[in-house]
């Protein structure tokens, strides 16, 4: 992840549309301290979770479809999690590599009980597909065997993800120079870190290094805590709900300043308090306060990273 890191901390150096507020930073760490509010993950009981391998395929095929709803206004995440659930705990054979592999669009609104196609349901049907190939010719069909063969580092998976699911490799091309960020390869290793309370499937010794995930509504929360400061222009496009484009400097700028913006939060954390505080649990709180707040203007870009 140190890739994510630098290539963030690099693009924050360069931001025009996007700016990171050293003295808002300060006033956020001065209010919570060391103290960031405990989140349980499953804070909304919409996962499936049996304490085993099944739970290991669950949570990669939802990393696989785990972005952009908001242009059905009515989907949010929730429906995907608690829709996914509860089709596995139907058929516990529903997310065999094999089956993964045939998946049609209404096949898959069937099972989130969704009455219209989902957005971007072709690519997410596409995503299917690659993951139970890749899945099955490379690790016997099996999610908890890509997880046993990172020997218990969050970087070796998130590594091993990218590097055999194109659709998990979130990067752009910013000033002529590639940026990464990795969002749902990082949540996957986050959300078995999660799951699993940091034992078996979530056990890993350098959880430390993963970042924030940048989506569209941790941006939105860090703005909302002063965090992050928007040019007139972005504000104005984000105000009036606009898209941005995939790629364009104002999304790029977005995402890498909220990455570079929490991992400066931490220094000055451990610096305070002495205390060294994870990436996964601010943005575990900044997500979840973020989601629970129906009045967040977020920005809106087509993505099938976030
Ligand atoms: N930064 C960050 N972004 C996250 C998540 C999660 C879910 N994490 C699980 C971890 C513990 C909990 O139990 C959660 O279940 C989803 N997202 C993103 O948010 C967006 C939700 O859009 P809407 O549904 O329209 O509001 C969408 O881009 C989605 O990809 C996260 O944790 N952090």
């Amino acid at each position: 992840m140190e890739e994510v890191r630098a290539t963030a901390a690099w693009v924050a150096g360069q931001s025009s549309h996007v700016i990171v507020d050293s003295e808002g930073i300060e006033k956020v760490v001065e209010t919570i301290g060391d103290k960031i509010p405990q989140i349980e993950w499953d804070f909304e009981g919409i996962h499936y979770f049996d304490g085993g391998p099944l739970t290991v395929q669950y949570l990669l095929v939802l990393d696989a479809l785990n972005f952009c709803f908001w242009p059905d206004e009515d989907l949010s995440y929730d429906h995907l999690a608690s829709g996914l659930k509860a089709a596995l705990k139907n058929d516990k054979s529903v997310f065999d590599a094999d089956r993964l592999q045939k998946f049609t669009g209404p096949e898959l609104r069937e099972l989130l009980k969704w009455p219209r196609p989902l957005p971007l349901e072709g690519e997410r049907i596409r995503l299917l597909h690659e993951v139970g190939f890749e899945l099955e010719r490379s690790f016997g069909g099996k999610a908890c065997n890509l997880v046993d063969s990172c020997g218990k580092s969050a970087a070796k998976l998130v590594a091993t993800i990218t590097s055999h699911f194109p659709g998990f490799r979130d990067h752009a091309i910013y000033k002529g120079r590639q940026v990464f960020f990795y969002k749902r390869a990082q949540i996957f290793a986050a959300d078995l870190y999660g799951a699993f309370k940091g034992q078996t499937y979530g056990e890993f010794h350098d959880i430390s290094s993963v970042t924030i995930f940048a989506d569209y509504i941790v941006p939105a929360m860090l703005r909302q805590l002063g965090v992050l400061k928007y040019s007139s222009k972005l504000a104005s496009i984000i105000g009036y709900n606009g898209v941005i484009a995939s790629g364009s400097e104002e999304e790029v700028e977005l995402r890498a300043c909220s990455i570079y913006a929490v991992e400066k939060m931490k220094d000055l954390i451990r610096v305070k308090t002495g205390k060294q505080v994870l990436s996964v649990e601010l943005d575990l709180w900044l997500w979840a306060f973020g989601v629970q707040s129906p009045s967040l203007q977020h920005h809106r870009t087509l993505s099938i990273y976030y």
